[in-house]
C-alpha cells in the first residue's frame, strides 16, 4: 500500500490495484485467483518503494486518467450498445475518438486495469521497462487446464503463451535456439515448399476453369495449408490434409483447433465467470483441451518411436531437438505451435494476399521478382534461390502494416511508470495500439496506400520499375511491431514468415490473383483478427506456367 500525495493506493499480492480512496484498505480475497487458474504474477512486480522522484511528482494522478466505468464499459458491450459486435479496429477507433490518445479500462472480475495508448513515446517506455521477464497475460485456461486440471500430464509447466517470469524463461531461453534460429527453422523449407505445391494442387482441382473463382472456401482451404505446415514443422508429420485422405486423427485435431480459438476467445478474453463456476460451456472447453493432448500426445509418442528406429540423422528436426532438451518442454511447445500457429498465419496470409488482389500493379512487380526466383514454375525452392527476394518481403510487411491481426501488443507494468504525463502504477496493464498508428499519416505517409516500396532500403538493380521510399516509413521501431518486442516477442515469427513466403511465391507464380467481393475485407475479433464474411479471389493462370 502506498501513498500518492492525496490518493492511496493498494495492491494485493497480485499486483491487482484493490482500492484507492482515501480511508483504510481491506483485502479483497483475490487469492482465490490462484487456485481457480488466473495467473499469478505478483512476485514480478517491483517491491521497491513507490516512484517519487520530481517526474512523478509533476506528472498528472492516475484516476484523473479518461476512460469509463465499470458500468459504463459494460454497457458499452451490451446489445444495442456502442462497442457491441464491433470488431478490435473499430473498437479501437471508436474508444480513441470518445476519450483520446490515452485512457483506461478499469479491471473487472479480479483482473488489472489495462491502459490504451496511441503514443509511441509511451510505447518505449513500457518495453524500455519490461525488464527480462515481460508480463503479458495471456490465455489463462490455458494455466488452468494445464496446471490445475491435467498437472498429471503437463508437471507443472504452463508453457510460453501463459507461463510468467522466471518458469517462462527457462522454457523460452531452452527453446529459442531451435524455433528463432534462422537456419535451423530454414531447414523446413523443401517440405513447406512441397506443402505450398500440394496446396496449388487442390487449388487446381477447385477452380472453375472459366470463372477462374473456386468451388469452396478459400479460407478453409487455407486454414488446411496452414495446420498441414505447422504441424509438418512442430510434429515432423505429414497429415495429409491437402490430400483426398486425410489422417482422421488429423482431421479431428484441426477441428479441435477451431473450437479451441472460438471457446479461448469466449472464455479467455471476454468477461467470463468460470475462475469462480465452471459453466457447462467451460466443461466443453475443457474437454476441447483434452482431446487436444490426447491426439497430439500420439503423434508425438509416434514420432519418437519413429526417431528411435530411423537413429538420429545429422540434422535434428525441430520436434526431435525439442525432445532433446525435455520431452514435457517439447510436448508443451508443440501444442503451443499448433494452437498458435493455425489462424494467426492464415488470416496472415489472407490479408497479404488480399492487399496485393487490390493493387495489381504492385502485383505485377512482384511477380517479375517471382519470375527471377523461378524461371521454371516447378522448379524447388533452394536456400540459394530465395536467398534475395526484397519485393516478396516488402509485401508481407506492407501487408502486415495495413492490417497487424494482431492490433495491439500487451504489457502488465512491472514498476510505476509515466505514460502520456499520467502516473501509471506497477501492475497495470498497457495495451499499445500499434495498428492504428500503422494506419496514421503521421508515421507512414500514404497510410492507406499500399506501398511495398516503403520497405526496400534501394531500388533492386534487376527491377528498373521499383522506385524504393524508404522515407515512406516511420523511423520509430515501436510503431510497427505485427510480431511483438522484445525477448517475449513472437517464437513463431520465423516460421511463419517461412510458410507465407512459401505459399506466396508458388501461388503468385501460377497465377494472377484478384478480389472480387464487393466489399472489402472484413474482419471480425477472435483472440486475434481473423478474416470473415464474403472471401472472394479469382486465380487466373499465368499464361506460360499452366
Ligand atoms: C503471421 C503470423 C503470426 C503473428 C502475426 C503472430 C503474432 C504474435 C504476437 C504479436 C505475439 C506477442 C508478442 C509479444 O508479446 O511481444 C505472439 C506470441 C507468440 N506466438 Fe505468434 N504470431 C504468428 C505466428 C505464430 C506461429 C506460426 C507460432 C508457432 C510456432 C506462434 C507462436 C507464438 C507463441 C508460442 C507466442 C508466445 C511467446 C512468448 O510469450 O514467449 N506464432 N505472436
Amino acid at each position: 500500500m502506498w501513498n500518492n500525495g492525496k490518493q492511496l493506493f493498494a495492491y494485493n499480492r497480485h499486483g491487482y490495484q484493490l482500492f484507492q480512496g482515501t480511508g483504510t484498505v481491506k483485502e479483497r480475497k483475490l487469492s482465490i485467483n490462484t487456485v481457480l487458474g488466473q495467473q499469478d504474477h505478483s512476485a514480478l512486480i517491483d517491491k521497491t518503494p513507490p516512484r517519487n522522484d520530481a517526474k512523478w511528482q509533476e506528472a498528472k494522478p492516475y484516476n484523473e486518467m479518461p476512460g469509463p466505468s465499470n458500468w459504463r464499459l459494460l454497457s458499452f458491450f451490451l446489445p444495442g450498445g456502442e462497442l457491441h459486435n464491433t470488431n478490435l479496429i473499430q473498437m479501437n477507433r471508436r474508444l480513441r475518438e470518445l476519450y483520446g490518445d490515452i485512457y483506461r479500462f478499469p479491471g473487472m472480475m479480479g483482473k488489472a486495469d489495462v491502459v490504451f495508448t496511441y503514443n509511441p513515446e509511451d510505447f518505449e517506455v513500457t518495453y524500455r521497462n519490461e525488464g527480462i521477464w515481460p508480463i503479458r497475460i495471456g490465455l489463462e485456461s490455458f494455466s488452468y487446464y494445464r496446471k490445475v486440471q491435467r498437472p498429471d500430464i503437463f508437471n507443472g509447466i504452463g508453457g510460453l503463451v501463459s507461463e510468467q517470469g522466471k518458469d517462462w524463461a527457462d522454457i523460452r531461453n531452452k527453446v529459442n535456439p531451435v524455433l528463432m534460429k534462422v537456419q535451423n527453422v530454414r531447414q523446413n523449407l523443401a517440405q513447406l515448399d512441397l506443402i505450398a505445391k500440394e496446396f496449388i494442387d487442390k487449388l487446381e482441382t477447385l477452380r472453375h476453369p472459366k470463372t477462374h473463382t473456386l468451388q469452396a472456401e478459400f479460407h478453409d482451404q487455407l486454414k488446411m495449408w496452414a495446420f498441414e505446415s505447422i504441424s509438418f514443422v512442430a510434429l515432423n508429420t505429414r497429415m495429409g490434409l491437402l490430400s483426398d485422405q486425410p489422417d482422421p486423427n488429423a482431421a479431428r485435431l484441426a477441428k479441435h483447433m477451431t473450437e479451441f480459438f472460438n471457446y479461448s476467445f469466449k472464455y479467455d478474453v471476454q468477461p467470463s465467470i468460470w475462475p469462480y463456476y465452471k459453466t457447462p460451456g467451460f466443461k466443453r472447453f475443457l474437454k476441447t483441451y483434452d482431446n487436444i493432448t490426447e491426439i497430439t500426445t500420439n503423434y508425438i509418442e509416434a514420432a519418437i518411436q519413429r526417431f528411435d528406429a530411423t537413429g538420429n540423422g545429422k540434422n535434428k528436426c525441430v520436434l526431435e531437438q525439442l525432445l532433446g532438451l525435455n520431452k514435457q518442454v517439447a510436448m508443451v511447445m508443440v501444442m503451443d505451435m499448433l494452437m498458435a500457429g493455425l489462424d494467426t498465419t492464415s488470416s496472415a496470409f489472407i490479408t497479404i494476399l488480399y492487399h496485393l488482389s487490390r493493387n495489381p500493379l504492385k502485383q505485377e512487380l512482384l511477380q517479375e521478382e517471382l519470375q527471377r526466383i523461378l524461371p521454371h514454375p516447378n522448379d524447388p525452392l533452394t536456400e540459394e534461390n530465395t536467398k534475395n527476394m526484397p519485393y516478396l518481403r516488402a509485401c508481407i510487411k506492407e501487408g502486415l502494416r495495413i492490417t497487424s491481426i494482431t492490433p495491439g501488443n500487451f504489457r502488465i507494468t512491472t514498476k510505476d511508470l509515466i505514460l502520456s504525463g499520467y502516473r501509471v502504477p506497477r501492475g497495470t496493464g498497457v495495451l499499445m495500439g500499434v495498428l492504428e498508428l500503422s494506419n496514421s499519416d503521421e508515421y507512414f505517409p500514404h497510410s492507406a496506400v499500399f506501398l511495398p516500396e516503403r520497405w526496400l532500403k534501394a531500388a533492386p538493380p534487376d527491377q528498373p520499375d521499383v522506385q524504393a521510399c524508404p522515407e515512406a516509413r516511420s523511423r520509430n521501431p515501436f510503431i510497427y511491431l505485427p510480431f511483438g518486442f522484445g525477448p517475449r516477442t513472437c517464437i513463431g515469427k520465423r516460421i511463419a514468415e517461412l510458410e507465407i513466403e512459401t505459399l506466396l511465391i508458388r501461388l503468385l507464380r501460377c497465377y494472377k490473383v484478384s478480389w472480387l467481393a464487393e466489399e472489402p475485407l472484413q474482419y471480425e475479433s477472435t483472440i486475434i483478427l481473423a478474416p470473415c464474411g464474403d472471401i472472394r479471389f479469382k486465380f487466373e493462370p499465368i499464361a506460360t506456367t499452366l
